[in-house]
């Protein structure tokens, strides 16, 4: 026995002589062919984006549109990490029995880490979390986003998301607007996006709320869509009219995953949400009389006794909780745009700094925002009729939604030349309507206070 236990000990010395490597294995499946292993699917994204350039032998597949090359099999990636070398491989064990089963083939693919033993320590505790993170991170840039809404008219499925695939080709380089708002808004976004330890640190879940606001057709929705597509988030439009009561949107909130947008847009005329948090009873009253009145109007018209239903009774208070309540906290990553066209008529709790942290106002077209369509729309960034159109946007208001549509050319290959004085020609227009409706207004105003004076002298 002796002998034995001295032989076993030796020969482990032996081959951890000879071999002082460490190996760990990640299944592709775990158990039964049951559930996919998280791990493998992030070492297999960590791997692909850095194994392309260095494997010799690599497998071609076309993923969500686009050709993606892997690591193929038995190639060895030589990963360097803070200084410590691994090695990465990928196997497969082929199975030898002739079971015909439900999947392509029997055959368990793992990735297999190689590792010194005496970097043991690292790799476990450091190496490997930033493989899983980096992995995770790659994933869900990659992922295909989605654009959710409460809004199918469907009564089954109230307070639940349905969801299509969000493509939307907004982003900053095509919003027009100043360039410096526009980086503030970039610098923003990007270190909110980097500050999940200096949210846990300061206390506060990690979520930001932005108010655009602004005339129509300034790019408030298309800024939206930038947003979402520069943070490679999902989308989560709100129609709060669709909500019926406070319990529904809380159901709504919880079902928000991280890593999203939550839009609501033309806040104020979603709902009545202008009026005070607390409202007198007098005032619940006659609103609730109100009420009765529009749903006993609408049952008459149609018929039905459903459309009692179909009233809103979402509160500012139960909106509030929404956005910061203690509930909030529990979806993670998170971004609140409010757009709206009147700010003024916007409750001051529900826009304070802390709960839309940002107010980005989005007003008409100026000379920094008309060289940025020119760029896009026409491909040009200097002309000589440029002067011309930067004295008319100073002389009047147009939205960028206009300036588009005029440079949009109506004709195929349309010159340049002729989109620019159609534009000119537009912003004329404007400008002389605009003149023309100050002058009524003097001629009105003028009208009043001769009538006043009259009165007076009388
Ligand atoms: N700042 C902008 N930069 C580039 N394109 C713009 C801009 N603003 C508006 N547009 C163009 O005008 C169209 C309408 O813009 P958008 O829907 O974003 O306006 P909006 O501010 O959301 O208007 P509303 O208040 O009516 O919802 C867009 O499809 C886009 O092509
Ligand atoms: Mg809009």
């Amino acid at each position: 026995n002796q002998v034995h236990t001295l032989i076993a000990k030796f020969s482990q010395k032996l081959a951890n002589f000879l071999y002082p490597y460490v190996e760990v294995r990640f299944m592709e499946y775990i158990g039964d062919y049951s559930r996919t292993n998280e791990a493998f699917t992030s070492i297999e994204l960590y791997l692909t984006s850095k194994s392309t350039n260095q494997a010799k032998k690599l497998q071609g597949e076309y993923v969500k549109k686009s050709l993606v090359l892997k690591m193929d099999e038995s190639q060895e990636f030589h990963d360097v990490f803070e200084g410590i070398k691994v090695v990465w491989c990928l196997k497969t064990i082929v199975s030898n029995t002739n079971r015909v089963t439900f999947y392509p083939a029997d055959d368990k693919r793992y990735y297999l880490l190689t590792f010194h033993r005496k970097d043991r320590d690292f790799v476990a505790r450091t190496y490997l979390n930033h493989v899983m993170e980096e992995g995770k991170n790659i994933g869900l840039s990659k992922r295909q986003r989605k654009l959710y809404t409460n809004c199918t008219g469907d009564s089954d499925k109230r307070g639940k998301w349905s969801h299509v695939i969000f493509e939307h080709p907004s982003s900053f380089e095509t919003i027009a607007m100043d360039s410096r708002k526009k980086k503030e808004i970039i610098d923003d976004l990007v270190t909110f996006s980097k500050a999940k330890e200096f949210y846990a640190k300061i206390g506060k879940p990690w979520k930001r709320g932005y108010l655009l606001y602004g005339p129509p057709g300034t790019g408030k929705s298309s800024l939206v869509a930038a947003i979402a597509n520069f943070l490679k988030y999902d989308i989560y439009d709100i129609e709060l009219t669709n909500v019926k009561t406070n319990a529904e949107l809380r159901k709504l909130l919880i079902g928000i995953t991280s890593k999203s947008v939550v839009v609501i847009e033309d806040i104020d005329c979603s709902l009545d949400l202008t009026g005070q948090r607390k409202t007198d009873s007098v005032n619940e009253k006659e609103k609730e009389e109100k009420k009765d009145v529009v749903a006993a109007s609408l049952q008459a018209a149609s018929g039905e006794g459903e459309n009692k239903n179909k009233m809103s009774n979402v509160t500012l208070s139960g909106l509030l909780n929404f956005i910061d309540g203690i509930w909030s906290a529990s979806t993670g990553e998170r971004l609140i745009i409010f757009t709206t066209n009147y700010v003024e008529k916007l409750d001051q709790a529900l826009i304070r700094r802390g709960r839309m942290d940002m107010h980005i106002e989005l007003s008409y077209c100026g000379f920094d925002g008309f060289k940025m369509l020119a760029k896009n729309y026409l491909s040009i960034e200097s002309h000589p009729l440029f002067d011309t159109v930067r004295c008319l946007l100073e002389e009047t208001n147009v939205t960028p939604a206009d300036v588009a549509e005029n440079l949009m050319p109506k004709v195929a290959n349309e010159d340049v030349e002729t989109s620019l004085k159609r534009l000119i020609q537009a912003l004329r227009t404007s400008k002389e309507e605009a003149e023309m409706k100050d002058k009524k207004e003097d001629g009105t105003n003028g009208e009043e206070e001769a009538e006043d004076a009259k009165e007076k002298e009388a």
